[in-house]
């Protein structure tokens, strides 16, 4: 899949330990009710592993395709190939950039940035986009980095004016607006929708 800074608009982010109910009707309705990008995050807490995650690694990969919304993997490179992944998201303590980029040449590839350390020394040539954050703070991640702010935002994008940036961390309907203000390509977000009442008009708002 060719990758479009657009596709960063509404990227949401879920596992089924971030839901209260069914995961695929989640995901269902966040599809229907127009996000741009899925990512499929089974991690921490009451995470599935082994073949209950694949199994439903398989159902959201084909929502997805049915709404034809991309579909990214976190972290788990292995089942790249086998849920045919549009895109793959690591973090700094995952596998190398380089070595993602060589194994799979043709797909998205997105990287966290939460430091200018990690700005400095990241082959960003190589990734299609960054995650930057935790812009706000965030109980969603077991082991979240220091909240860094709106203001980093600012700061990557006055060093790299053109690189696709979506914010992450914090991220709800009432403030998804100043990322973008700061520069942001668009928001990922997990609980705006995983808490939200209504899944329709939380999407709408974000
Ligand atoms: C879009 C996006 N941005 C940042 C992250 C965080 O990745 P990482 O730092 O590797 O942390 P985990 O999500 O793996 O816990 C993300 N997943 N997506
Ligand atoms: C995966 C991740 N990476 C940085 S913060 C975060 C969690 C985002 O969850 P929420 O949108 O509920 O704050
Ligand atoms: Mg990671």
């Amino acid at each position: 899949m060719i990758f479009n800074r657009e596709l960063l608009r509404k990227y949401f982010i879920m596992g089924s330990q971030n839901c209260h109910r069914d995961p695929n009707a989640v995901l269902e309705e966040a599809l229907a009710a127009g996000i741009t990008t899925f990512q499929f995050r089974e991690k921490g807490t009451g995470s599935l592993s082994g073949e209950k995650k694949l199994q439903l690694g398989r159902e959201l990969r084909e929502r997805c395709r049915a709404h034809d919304v991309p579909f990214f993997i976190n972290d788990d490179i292995e089942l790249a190939e086998e849920l045919e992944v549009d895109g793959i998201h690591v973090g700094q303590d995952d596998m190398p950039v380089k070595e993602v980029r060589t194994r799979f040449s043709d797909k998205i590839i997105g990287l966290s940035i939460s430091t200018q350390e990690e700005l400095d020394r990241s082959p960003l040539e190589l990734v299609d986009y960054i995650g930057v954050g935790p812009i706000f703070t965030t109980s969603t991640k077991e082991d979240s980095k220091q909240t860094v702010g709106l203001e980093w935002i600012h700061t990557i994008r006055a060093q790299f004016p053109d690189i696709p940036i979506v914010a992450i961390g914090g991220i709800q309907t009432e403030n998804a607006h100043s990322a973008i203000e700061a520069g942001a390509d668009g928001v990922s977000f997990i609980t705006a929708v995983t808490e939200a009442d209504d899944i329709k008009e939380a999407a709408d708002k974000l």
